[in-house]
């Protein structure tokens, strides 16, 4: 694994990976010990020898027994240290190395202060409300916070990072950190921000650091407006308290970042009681006759509804073994080259399982099948996500990239399975209708992408939110619209859309999704059930 923190499952595993590494720790330093230990004696011994012969080596010479103890006692000198010098340590060295492989690199780190920050725009939360105890951190820790938030453009993050470096330095924290590091970040995100005269006092004290490349910047047009009143430590600290931060606040994913907080639900309370929950046998189907589902409408204008029950904990614990190998960092499309990617846009990992590969994924979809009424067979496998920390799905369809070109294979509905409950964050949101829903463990949640026309329902513009506390677990079922025109009785009898009770109006939406279909105008007169 290269990269943990973009799934909690993964991170757990560094807890296994350190208290293997102490082990090899452990196992090297006695290996050194005893290597020491060895070499140490067989030096003694050699300096007992020495001892007795340095006088008057002819006399050692000269004498039988003598010269044949020198020998053999210079013998068994040798003998040792070959012992000692056979003894490969470097295998151990080697598994120590091999140990090490595994430990998370500096993209780990960078992507958690990321994830620390991105958590800190979405639920406006002030270093100082993060960095208490038991989770302390020093004024290095706080400073790469603000170097990684800097890097991403999060300039208001930056500098409420910065301001913390400088909190915990000022209360005598011990770091490697200087204060002309701090400076020099600061001075840049000055220039990217604010691009104003005033706004640049703040590189002043950069002029006592000779060395550093500042000075191309310093003789560009703003230098002359620098201003004299903040020329040190202290009046940065002053210009710091009086920045306007709320400049700086990203403002387009308000409506998403909003009903993460769970700000801005716009149902009304006479909808609401509209909502209804019943027992469904997807109109007497007969799966469903003994154990109907459990089926709550949670949203009317699109329709979405939830299964509660859906899925049983052990059938969960067997997906999400099944998916543990298999995870690996989620990727979505690039709106240019339609080539899938990983970006921060969705930071999890995700796994694919076929029907095949347990009868558990099999009885999912086919409980999907009985209760939707839509063909499975034409559906995409089961994609089981695990988020990270910080983990979150930016707002996108799911049936379509950024910039509106459709999938070629249209999603027509979405089975968002929830395998976990979260602590706080990680709902689905859907910003332009003002809903959001929380992950609840083995319920199902279901929606139309695609509206009559066969384009995309822009209503269904969905995010998942970032996990705050927690760890969340989901699987998504994307059901295709190819299949789902042949819904009918038999091929003999005059083409039929069976209709399920709930989505009696949704249904009708194939025959004009499905337009390259030659039964289009045959399906189109038979819709009757509108
Ligand atoms: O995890 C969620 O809440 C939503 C996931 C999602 O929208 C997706 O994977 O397409
Ligand atoms: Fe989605």
């Amino acid at each position: 694994i290269d990269e943990f923190y973009s799934s909690t499952d993964h991170m757990t595993q560094l807890i296994d990976i350190k208290s293997d590494l102490t082990h090899s720790l452990q196992f090297y330093i006695s290996s050194l010990e005893n290597q020491i230990d060895l070499t140490r004696r067989a030096l003694q011994d050699l300096d007992s020898i020495s001892d007795d012969t340095s006088k008057d080596p002819e006399i050692l010479i000269s004498n039988p027994l003598t010269a044949y103890k020198f020998v053999r006692q210079l013998r068994n000198v040798g003998t040792a240290i070959e012992k000692i010098t056979k003894k490969n340590i470097s295998k151990d060295l080697d598994i120590l190395m091999s140990k090490t492989q595994l430990l998370p690199n500096e993209n780990n780190l960078d992507g958690i202060a990321l994830a620390i920050v991105r958590l800190q725009e979405l639920y406006r939360l002030e270093p100082k409300d993060m960095t208490e105890t038991p989770s302390a951190l020093n004024p290095d820790e706080c400073f790469h916070i603000a170097m990684i938030a800097h890097q991403n453009q999060q300039f208001h993050c930056a500098i409420l990072w910065i301001q913390e470096t400088m909190r915990k330095l000022h209360d005598g924290a011990e770091a490697v950190l200087t204060e002309q590091k701090v400076l020099t970040l600061l001075t840049s995100i000055q220039f990217q921000v604010l691009n104003q005269p005033s706004a640049l006092g703040v590189t002043q004290p950069l002029l006592h650091y000779d060395h550093l490349n500042w000075k191309p910047i310093l003789q560009s047009a703003y230098t002359n407006s620098l201003i004299e009143n903040i020329k040190n430590w202290d009046g940065m600290q002053h210009f710091l308290t009086a920045f306007d931060m709320s400049s700086l606040h990203r403002t387009w994913q308000n409506g998403y970042e909003a009903l993460c907080r769970g700000q801005g639900i716009k149902m009304t309370p006479a909808r609401q009681k509209n909502l209804v929950c019943r027992y469904t046998t997807g109109q007497g189907n007969p799966q469903l006759i003994y154990a109907p589902a459990k089926e709550e409408e949670e949203w009317d204008e699109p329709l979405i509804l939830r299964y509660h029950d859906f899925i049983s904990l052990s059938e969960i614990e067997v997906i999400k073994r099944l998916s543990r190998p298999k995870l690996s960092r989620a990727k979505v499309s690039d709106p240019v080259t339609g080539k899938l990617m990983s970006t921060t846009l969705r930071v999890s990992k995700s796994a694919w399982l076929s029907k095949d590969e347990s009868p558990v994924v099999g009885r999912v979809s086919q409980r999907i099948a009985d209760i939707t009424g839509l063909d499975m067979d034409t559906a995409e496998d089961l994609q089981v996500a695990n988020y990270g920390i910080g983990g979150q799905y930016e707002p996108h369809y799911d049936s379509m990239v950024a910039n509106g070109v459709p999938f070629t294979e249209r999603r027509i509905a979405t089975v968002l399975v929830y395998m976990s409950d979260v602590e706080v964050g990680g709902s689905t949101v859907f910003p332009d209708i003002g809903a959001a829903l929380q992950p609840k463990i083995g319920s199902a949640v279901i929606w139309f992408n695609l509206l009559k026309s066969g384009e995309e329902d822009t209503r269904t513009l969905h995010a998942a939110c970032p996990v705050f506390v927690g760890t969340k677990w989901v699987a998504n079922k994307w059901i295709c619209c190819r299949g789902q025109e042949f819904r009918r009785r038999d091929k003999t009898v005059r083409r039929r859309i069976i209709c399920k009770p709930w989505f009696v109006v949704e249904i009708c939406i194939w025959y004009s999704v499905c337009q390259n279909n030659e039964e289009e105008t045959a399906l189109e007169t038979s819709v009757s059930c509108i």
